[in-house]
């Protein structure tokens, strides 16, 4: 499913979210959805997934707007941090409603997760720890098999171990049937390595768009004595430099700038992971 966002806008009030913001994403792709808080995340994602109108400009999923659409809306699944199931509910009934409403609906898959987050399918919603709430949620994105599934910081209060199996289920069912996942996380570490592609907001604008591995080659980071750093460094687009004690630590992005001349310097080097680019980058003084 042609995800597009065209020239979009959305204001609350006085503050606006999103401005004149043009994205597009891919069938069976997985987006890491990043940005500071605030940048816009959470009401783009909201757009996607039909819960609400732009101020100006369109959503178009395969050409049609989500909003009001069944047609659209039940190939689309946004998990959030704080899912509100009806509280009078047991877990299998939220799972069962949720069925009727995703035609592609895995009950087996369902039925599978709900055994590896230990959840009881008799138990009722409304005594579940903020962490077995998350891990319903995830049950229901996954086993929804909805062609765009969306992750909005799913994972309030579940536990590292918890965490990680999510990952791992998730790519492994990606693996088997795969669709376009979003995920907006703030645990960049812990998740960027299921990301095909990076979406960066800032401020409610796109800062970039990319693949996870061409981004992270389009950095450099170099260590070593600052008069060294600085000969090395100087003309090149220095996004984030630290020094203590005559030693300097400077990250480089936006060209595929050779290691080997800082290697011959006596530099040491390595490319940036995801988290520092979106930190470095996003950095309100420009990047400097
Ligand atoms: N319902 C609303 N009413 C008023 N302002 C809102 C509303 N929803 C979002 N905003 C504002 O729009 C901006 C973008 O918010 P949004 O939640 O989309 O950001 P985010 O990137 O998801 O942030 P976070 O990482 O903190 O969850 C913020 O300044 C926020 O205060």
């Amino acid at each position: 499913m042609k995800v597009e966002v065209k020239d979009v806008t959305k204001s609350y009030r006085s503050k606006t979210a999103l401005a004149n913001l043009t994205v597009a994403f891919e069938e069976d792709k997985i987006y890491g959805l990043l940005g500071r808080n605030g940048a816009g995340k959470t009401t783009l994602m909201q757009l996607l997934a039909g819960y609400t109108l732009p101020s100006s400009g369109e959503v178009l999923l395969n050409g049609e707007t989500p909003f009001n659409n069944r047609n659209i809306l039940k190939d689309i699944c946004l998990i959030n941090e704080s899912e509100n199931f009806k509280k009078r509910l047991k877990i299998k009934d939220v799972l069962k409603v949720a069925s009727l409403f995703y035609p592609n609906w895995s009950q087996e898959t369902a039925e599978y997760l709900l055994k590896q987050f230990n959840l009881e399918p008799n138990l009722k919603t409304k005594g579940l720890s903020k962490g077995m709430e998350s891990s319903v949620g995830i049950v229901i994105g996954l086993a929804s098999r909805a062609k765009i599934t969306i992750f909005d910081e799913p994972y309030i209060g579940l536990d590292a171990s918890a965490r990680y199996k999510f990952y791992d289920i998730l790519l492994e069912e990606y693996e088997t049937y795969p669709r376009t996942i979003i995920l907006s996380t703030h645990l960049i570490d812990e998740v960027s390595n299921l990301f095909e592609e990076v979406v960066i907001l800032q401020n409610g604008k796109l800062l970039l768009q990319k693949d996870k591995d061409e981004l992270v080659q389009l950095s450099l980071q170099v260590s070593g004595k600052s008069e060294v750093v600085d000969q090395f460094t100087k003309g090149k687009n220095v996004i984030h430099e630290a020094e203590i004690v005559g030693m300097k630590t400077v990250q480089l992005f936006g060209e595929n700038y050779s290691s080997e001349e800082a290697i011959s310097l006596g530099l040491q080097v390595e490319r940036c992971n995801v988290q520092q680019l979106m930190v470095y980058l996003t950095e309100e003084r420009g990047g400097k």
